[in-house]
């Protein structure tokens, strides 16, 4: 099967820092994968590749079988590919449903035929937003906004969502909620790449794992996989490890 993402020997330098060191990581339609890894591992300079916020050095990224590695952000929106934020970044004068709006509005942008109005209602019922729908944003509780983030990235359609700590913030109880409805989603067809410190969501959620250490992928596979691997085991040792489950 062509994988939805696929990333091939991507390197990026900040200097003489070596943040992201030829990774090559294919991401099939459909599946969640975790992208884990200690401080300064590379995550979030990875990712910023795949949304188009960060040159690589070397390296080609394609979605859908596209070469898309020299393509700009709102050109990787229409293609299908949607991100959240690891800082919230809800709009917070605008109300829940105004955020969801924003989304689909940009969609609109390249799709005549999207009903912006409509969207916002089905994913303001799909998230369970309807009894906030009208409040501002920033008035409503981490976990709430999260979802709001959500809804909106999910407003643009994507065919590839990139979640950067999609947990960060919630309660045990939100976290279970966000897991089930990302598994949903999956079930759907929606292909999802997730950075995560949470070891536990990580392995409950994802299909697949990849773990960066100093730039370099050091392990990829099943959570069942991961989780025996020696780079894994040290670097989590008494929460994916020793935690199990
Ligand atoms: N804009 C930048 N300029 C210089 N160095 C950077 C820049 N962004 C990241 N780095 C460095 O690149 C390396 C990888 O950082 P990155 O933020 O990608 O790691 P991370 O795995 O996301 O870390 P964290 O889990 O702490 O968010 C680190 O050594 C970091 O200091």
């Amino acid at each position: 099967m062509t994988p939805l993402l696929r990333v091939h020997d991507t390197t990026v330098r900040f200097g003489g820092t070596v943040a992201v060191d030829h990774v090559s990581l294919d991401v099939a339609p459909g599946s969640i994968v975790g992208l884990i890894g200690p401080n300064g591992a590379g995550k979030t300079t990875l990712f910023n590749v795949v949304a188009g916020i960060q040159a690589a050095d070397t390296g080609r990224v394609e979605l859908a079988g596209q070469d898309i590695t020299h393509a700009r952000p709102h050109i990787r929106a229409q293609l299908g590919l949607a991100r959240t934020f690891q800082r919230l970044e809800t709009f917070g004068t605008l109300t829940a449903r105004e955020n969801i709006l924003v989304g689909a509005e940009a969609h609109r942008g390249w799709d005549r035929s999207v009903q912006p109005q409509a969207v916002a209602a089905e994913l303001i019922d799909t998230l369970g937003l309807g009894p906030v729908a009208g409040r501002r944003a920033d008035s409503l509780p981490t976990g709430t906004q999260r979802l709001i983030e959500l809804g909106r990235a999910l407003a643009m359609r994507p065919q590839l969502l990139l979640l950067d700590e999609a947990s960060s913030g919630l309660s045990a109880y939100e976290t279970e909620q966000t897991a089930e409805l990302l598994r949903r989603l999956a079930g759907e067809g929606l292909t999802i790449v997730l950075v995560e410190h949470d070891m536990s969501f990580v392995m409950e959620l994802c299909d697949r794992i990849a773990m960066l250490d100093r730039g370099v992928l050091v392990a990829e596979g099943t959570p069942e996989e991961v989780r025996t691997v020696p780079a894994v085991l040290e670097a989590y040792l008494g929460t994916a490890a020793g935690g199990g489950s």
